[in-house]
């Protein structure tokens, strides 16, 4: 079979990779002409442990190559895959708009190229997407629609694509079936057949269920602050109980990335455009929001004022493992120390430039001591291996004051206290 995949960012690049890497020939098509020609020479655009070397595999094999557009290099395309972005828009929405535009270029290859394909969608959309593309679809003749959403993490892409925890297959007819049970002949993993709106909705309910198990923790992280319990000996134990599970308990600055924070408002979007008020979803977006405002303001108390104080920011990326920023908890706090006159340093092993383009004004380290030198504190946003793993007696050495603040609870608290320094964790002191 030949499968096209149309976008080539997080999801697609590792889609078209990992389905190169399963023996099907798979072309990969972007509108971004510059990030095809780099594609093109090997060259990985985002930073994903392993992506690079499995991309150069896979090309080298011949099983993977790159296109500008589907008329250009997927004309004999079986199966297309849509992965392209489904951003926020203004009101809270998915924007569908690459999603239609592309849509629009696969009926341009169908008229030009008639015949029989399968169009899955992979990209995160609203339930009923995939319906309306079907529709749209259904004068081509020819094609059919399916959804099949995708659940892979950042930082751990390739090998989420390669094992994943499920495959969920949305579609109306047995044909769209028998093709995405022969593309993912091999792949070891439960499947889930279903509608596509079904589909559709059990991508968006994973996320908000996922990120509704963050916030809970997150706020029970406040309560644990003022009883002075340690949230993270809490959520061992009640991870321990198999119906919890370990994890996303993890209490912290809150969730960030390209996905749960407009996940989650889609879904309350979708909602009330359905007439039903998720209101446990409302408040975990809202607790979300002010995670950072609440942890930043115990910095102050402990400060007495972030004004004219030298503040040194440990991790900046949205998590480990990735440079992606995209509503990264980074910025928030970014944003408040700036707002109340600090004065700050930071570093992040590969998410330095994005932000800098964001805050001009923070001076960016080449490593963790030379961002600690002098500061008044230090807050660790992103739990990166080179921002936990520290020299503490050469961190005690640098800093104007050995005050620590602990915003993914990565540091050894107790060891700290120990060793003298001030240690404040999210819920655990
Ligand atoms: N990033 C993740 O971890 C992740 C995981 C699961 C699901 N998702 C969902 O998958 C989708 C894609 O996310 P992403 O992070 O890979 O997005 P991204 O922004 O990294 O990449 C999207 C790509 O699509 C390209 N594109 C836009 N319009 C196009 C068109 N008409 N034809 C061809 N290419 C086009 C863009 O140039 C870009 O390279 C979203 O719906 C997202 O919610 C993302
Ligand atoms: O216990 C936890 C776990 C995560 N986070 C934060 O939550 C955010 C998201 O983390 P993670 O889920 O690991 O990363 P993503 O790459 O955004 O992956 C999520 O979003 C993807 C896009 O939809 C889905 O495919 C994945 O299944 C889903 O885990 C990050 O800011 C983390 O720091 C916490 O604060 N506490």
């Amino acid at each position: 079979m030949e499968v096209a995949v149309v976008g080539t960012g997080y999801v697609g690049l590792t889609t078209a990779v990992s389905f190169a890497l399963h023996g099907h020939r798979v072309t990969g098509v972007d509108v971004d002409a510059a990030k095809i020609n780099r594609l093109k020479q090997k060259i990985c655009p985002i930073y994903e442990p392993g992506l690079e070397e499995a991309l150069a595999r896979a090309i080298d094999s011949g099983a993977l190559r790159f296109a500008a557009s589907l008329k250009e290099g997927a004309r004999d395309a079986d199966v297309l895959f849509i992965c392209v972005g489904t951003p926020e828009a203004a009101d809270g929405s998915a924007d569908l708009s690459y999603l239609f535009a592309a849509v629009d270029d696969i009926r341009a290859l169908q008229a030009d190229v008639p015949k029989q394909r399968t169009v899955v969608i992979k990209s995160t959309v609203p339930v009923g997407t995939a319906d309306r593309v079907a529709a749209l679809l259904a004068a081509c003749g020819g094609i059919h629609v399916a959804s099949n959403p995708e659940f892979l993490r950042e930082g751990s892409a390739l090998q989420d694509a390669l094992s994943p925890s499920r495959i969920v297959i949305g579609a109306d007819a047995d044909e769209a079936f028998a093709v995405l049970k022969r593309l993912y002949e091999g792949v070891k993993a439960p499947r889930v057949f279903t509608t596509r709106a079904d589909a559709e909705l059990i991508k968006y309910a994973s996320n908000a269920f996922l990120a509704t198990k963050i916030s809970f923790m997150n706020e029970l992280a406040r309560l644990c602050a003022v009883l002075g319990t340690d949230v993270q000996t809490v959520a061992r134990g009640m991870g321990l109980d198999s119906r919890i599970g370990p994890e996303f308990l993890q209490a912290g600055l809150g969730f960030g990335g390209s996905c749960f924070p407009k996940d989650t408002i889609a879904l309350l979007q979708l909602a009330k455009q359905h007439g039903v008020s998720l209101s446990i979803l409302e408040k975990v977006r809202d607790l979300n929001a002010t995670q950072p405002d609440w942890f930043i303001a115990r910095l102050r108390d402990r400060l007495g004022t972030l004004h004219g104080k030298r503040i040194a920011v440990l991790g900046l990326a949205f998590k480990p493992n990735t440079d992606d920023i995209r509503e990264a908890p980074s910025l928030k706090v970014l944003n408040v120390l700036l707002r109340e006159g600090a004065a700050v340093s930071a570093y992040d092993p590969v998410a330095s430039p994005a932000v800098a383009r964001l805050f001009p004004q923070v001076t960016y380290a080449s490593d963790p001591y030379a961002a600690l030198q002098a500061a008044d504190a230090a807050v660790l946003v992103t739990e990166w291996k080179q921002c936990v793993d520290l020299d503490w007696q050469q961190v005690k050495a640098v800093m104007n004051a050995p005050v620590l603040f602990d915003g993914r609870n990565a540091w050894p608290a107790d060891a700290l206290s120990k060793a003298g320094f001030v240690y404040v964790g999210v819920g655990r002191s």
